[in-house]
């Protein structure tokens, strides 16, 4: 039976995402209230210009102090989609307190503060939902936190940023420059207020951290996970992918070591295999692979940015809290965590494709090969070709087989000091084989 007294909703943030929200929560008034067994009525919006006109939104509703908005006590539901830590991570406390429950889209503040933030929700009996927090309109925190909370997952990768993946996909198929393809994604909506954040892979480390948390049971933070960013990939770069049969995409991996006991989370650019799924995903769109003990390797895939796909996620986990609270009740917890360690970058073991000028001189190849056999590093194959601008220079690419990130970097540290080695054009992880 549908009660008449509507669910109040308090919107913080009418940017990319929060204008979409409150569109579709207008336009789908009627679905939403038949699906949640009670109407949701947009209470206000909380901004910072108040004078931008908004298509769609009561201009009344508008209002640049969301303190006040959230402190109310008639809100049923906040849902946060300013960004950053502060002022959100107070906003949200604030509306817990103040018998509220929140939906957030806000990687950035979960993966530093999801832990301390889930204890307020629970203390004050409210529900956090953030399905909207990784990889857009990809259902993927609920299929982790619930569908397979009875396997054990032991392998999450994938691609988990649109506007570096649509970059790099342009960078890849079109030879556009890196600043020109990031203005697109720009102006596309994908790209977090500050873009730093994709480009240098803090948003994508944000989502890998979220990510490993709910798929191991456990507390992965930010800063304990690894990053690079793809500022630094070049069209050089996609020239030699070309040459081994892939191309390079910046990916989230976060890894159960097989004792069980530990964990790593890491996020860089990496050569792919043409004939991964991962190689195909274009533009902003993500994939995500889990490997789970019983349930084998699934995948999803979909639109990982964008105001529309991404308030998609948040309208379903507004359904679901406001569902929940026309029962009377919350969605599931935190699950019990326990605490596994997170191995250091230099665990890892993968495969590397390196770069290096060098002098074109007899014995430098066998002085190379030597490095990297003194650091138990083994070489799978090398081309050379010589430059043609007669500087007595050659280009050499070593690739080599599986090894660990710390033997790697004590290679290239000593290959640095060679005196036929003349630079390290690149470094890149070869993952996917
Ligand atoms: N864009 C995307 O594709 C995705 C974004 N997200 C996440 O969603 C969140 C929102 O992103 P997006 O919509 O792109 O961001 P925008 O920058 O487009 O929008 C931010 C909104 O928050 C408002 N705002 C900022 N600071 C304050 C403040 N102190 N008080 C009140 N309002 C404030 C802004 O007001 P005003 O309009 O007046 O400037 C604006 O309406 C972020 O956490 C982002 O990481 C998640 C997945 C995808
Ligand atoms: N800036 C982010 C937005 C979605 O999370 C991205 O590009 O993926």
């Amino acid at each position: 039976m549908m009660r008449t007294r509507p669910l109040k909703v308090a919107l913080l943030g009418c940017g990319v995402v929060g204008s979409e929200v409150a569109r579709i929560m207008t336009t789908h008034a009627a679905d939403l209230a038949a699906r949640i067994g009670a109407p949701v009525e947009l209470a206000g919006v909380a901004v910072r210009r108040p004078g931008k006109v908004r298509a769609g939104i009561a201009p009344e509703l508008v209002t640049t102090d969301a303190t006040a908005l959230v402190k109310r006590g008639d809100i049923d539901v906040v849902v946060e989609v300013i960004g950053g830590v502060e002022p959100a991570r107070t906003l949200i406390t604030t509306a817990f307190e103040h018998g509220a429950s929140v939906v957030s889209a806000n990687k950035a503040l979960l993966a530093e503060d999801g832990a301390a933030l889930h204890a307020v929700a629970e203390r004050h009996g409210q529900d956090l939902y953030y399905e909207a927090a990784v990889a857009g309109a990809i259902p993927l925190v609920r299929p982790l936190r619930e569908s397979l909370a009875g396997d054990k997952v032991n392998r999450v990768l994938g691609i988990v940023n649109g506007t570096t993946n649509f970059i790099l996909d342009k960078m890849d198929t079109s030879g556009a420059g890196y600043s020109e393809a990031l203005d697109e994604a720009t102006a596309l909506g994908y790209a977090e207020a500050d873009p730093t954040a994709d480009v240098e892979g803090f948003d994508a480390a944000a989502k890998a951290a979220i990510l490993a948390g709910i798929a191991f049971h456990t507390r992965v933070r930010l800063d304990d996970v690894y990053r690079e960013g793809m500022t630094e990939v070049t069209s050089a770069d996609f020239a030699s992918a070309k040459r081994m049969g892939c191309t390079i995409k910046l990916l989230a991996i976060c890894e159960r070591a097989a004792d069980g006991g530990s964990v790593t989370a890491r996020v860089h650019p990496a050569m792919i295999p043409l004939s991964h799924p991962l190689a195909s995903v274009r533009g902003a769109y993500n994939a995500v692979f889990v490997e789970a003990e019983a349930a084998g390797q699934l995948m999803f895939y979909g639109p990982g940015a964008g105001g529309s796909p991404t308030a998609s996620a948040v309208l379903g986990d507004l359904v679901a809290v406001c569902r929940n609270r026309v029962e009377g009740s919350t969605g599931p917890g935190e699950s019990a965590y326990t605490q596994l360690p997170v191995s250091p970058m230099g665990d890892v073991v993968t495969r590397y494709h390196i770069s290096l000028d060098v002098a074109d001189k007899p014995g430098v190849l066998a002085q190379v090969a030597t490095v990297f056999a003194e650091h138990g590093v083994s070489i799978d194959t090398v081309r050379q070709q010589s430059r043609q601008d007669g500087g007595g220079e050659a280009s050499l690419v070593v690739v080599t087989h599986r090894a660990p990130d710390a033997a790697l970097s004590g290679t290239v540290e000593a290959l640095r000091k060679l005196d036929t080695v003349r630079g390290v054009a690149s470094i890149m992880r070869v993952e996917g084989e």
